[in-house]
């Protein structure tokens, strides 16, 4: 389910702009970076200019963020720090593309990842979910306690890779999770310009650019192959042969793994922390975790889901959004102003930096009734706890620049959850150790360690 069909925000914002004593709470950066936000905006309020080591706008209300995003996104691009920092990883793919060539390349692939595109996929999904339930048996069998989130990550990753690679992922799947790693850890330390800059010999930067060349070659020699006649119909094979409908160009080789690299990072770990955060917070909520289960029993029976049925899943729907609203995976957001701007009729002017959480936005105490509990049944099409909180819900974003990948994204996370659920209950283990950390992606710090509790009946069995 996606937020009710609304175009503009249902409550405009009536404050004004706060300017905290420069370096306000500053140290609290270098912690828990959500935590600073939260407490700026409990402290000042819904619109705050922020001066520091690095200045910002912060806004945390839904008619500013609309505004942003939709009604004069014009005005602003990713020219930021923290974009740059995933610049120097992915190059200029969709995600971090500005300008002309953005819009070339959302037009390229938009139809690639519609809704009726990303169908075929679900086989793929289903048979990955199904392998890493089956792989479980013996750990279950042996109430062995296990990290779940490691597991989820590794299986985002195969459905990713699967879905752009076929059969040449597995092949080389541990390879790619090495360089995913060495990635994600270059995104995670804080955007500095000089440190992230990859020409800096760190460590890091000098362990990045091994993993991209390593990158670039396997793709090279991938691309090769399917030139040479075994031309296959997954992602890479779309890629290749897709043609701008105005010029007939297809992208170049370096524009392919540009884009391959930005999705492949961006979507598997997005997806991994949400299905980790729907577990913890299954576990503590045993009344939702039983409802999901009489849903799933009702709808597929001991049988395998099928594609036909995902409409059906419902109330798995509204669980994921509940889970999407108090966990966001990219939990925080920012522009550049390419341009003099006017927000709440402040003036802001060009090459500032205007920002949000996500986090704080999605548990905003004036949208969302008792915002810290988690309640799937605000997400209820019929019935919403909080009708005019449509704009204060935005885990995929929202404008121009929304997720491309949240179909495939919501269609995995329904199969992934339904196919582990028919099989498993996932039981939170009482060593596991809880805190939230805010990097490039919200997750528990420690990961979540579980046991499993087989269930009496297998789908398909
Ligand atoms: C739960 C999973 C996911 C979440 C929460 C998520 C979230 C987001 C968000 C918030 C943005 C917008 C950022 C902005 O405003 O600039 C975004 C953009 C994007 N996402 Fe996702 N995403 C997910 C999964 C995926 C997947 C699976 C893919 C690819 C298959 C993907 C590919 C992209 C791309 C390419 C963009 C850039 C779009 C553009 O700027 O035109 N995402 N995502």
């Amino acid at each position: 389910m996606t937020p009710r069909n609304t175009t503009e925000p249902e409550r405009p914002f009536t404050g004004r702009l706060a300017e905290p004593p420069a370096f306000h709470h500053q140290w609290m950066l270098a912690g828990n970076p959500a935590r600073f936000f939260e407490r700026l905006i409990r402290e000042h309020g819904d619109f705050i200019h922020y001066r520091g080591v690095i200045g910002f706008h912060l806004i945390n209300h839904p008619a500013l963020v609309h505004q942003v995003l939709k009604n004069t996104h014009r005005h602003y691009d990713k020219n930021s720090h923290v974009y740059n920092r995933f610049r120097n990883a992915f190059g200029d793919g969709l995600v971090t593309a500005e300008g002309e060539s953005w819009k070339r390349q959302r037009k390229l692939l938009q139809p690639i990842f519609g809704p009726a595109s990303i169908r075929r996929f679900f086989d793929l999904m289903r048979d990955s979910a199904t392998g890493a339930t089956e792989r479980w048996s013996g750990r279950a069998a042996n109430g062995e306690v296990f990290n779940i989130a490691r597991d989820m990550e590794r299986l985002t990753l195969e459905v990713a890779g699967r879905a752009f690679f076929s059969q040449a992922f597995d092949r080389t799947a541990d390879r790619i999770g090495r360089w995913t790693l060495a990635i994600n850890r270059y995104c995670a330390i804080p955007p500095l310009p000089v440190i992230s800059d990859l020409r800096f010999p760190t460590p890091l930067n000098l362990r990045l650019r091994r993993v991209l060349s390593e990158y670039r070659e396997f793709l090279r020699d991938l691309i090769r192959e399917r030139m040479t006649g075994d031309m296959k119909d997954d992602l890479l094979g779309v890629l290749l042969t897709t043609k701008d409908e105005d010029t007939g160009e297809v992208m170049s080789e370096d524009e392919i793994a540009q884009e391959v690299l930005g999705m492949i990072i961006g979507g598997h770990e997005s997806s991994s922390t949400a299905l980790t955060w729907i577990w913890h917070e299954l576990d503590r909520h045993p009344g939702v975790e039983q409802r999901l289960v009489e849903e799933i029993q009702a709808v597929c029976g001991d049988e395998p889901l099928t594609l036909e049925k995902i409409p059906q899943l419902k109330y798995a729907n509204m669980v994921i959004q509940e889970t999407l609203r108090l966990h966001p995976p990219f939990w925080f957001e920012n522009r550049n102003t390419i341009s003099d701007v006017e927000l709440a009729g402040v003036h802001i002017p060009q090459g500032s930096m205007v920002v949000f959480s996500r986090y704080s936005l999605q548990r905003h105490p004036d949208f969302w009734d008792s915002p810290d509990e988690f309640r799937p049944a605000r997400f209820d099409p019929d019935q919403p706890e909080n009708p005019e909180s449509s704009h204060a819900h935005i885990p995929f974003g929202s404008g121009p620049r929304v997720c491309i990948g949240r179909h495939f994204a919501m269609m995995e996370l329904l199969v992934i959850l339904t196919t582990v659920l028919q099989r498993y209950r996932v039981i939170v283990d009482s060593s596991d150790r809880h805190e939230m950390a805010a990097r490039v992606t919200m997750v528990p710090k420690y990961g979540l360690k579980v046991r499993l509790e087989p269930r009496s009946s297998t789908p398909g069995r």
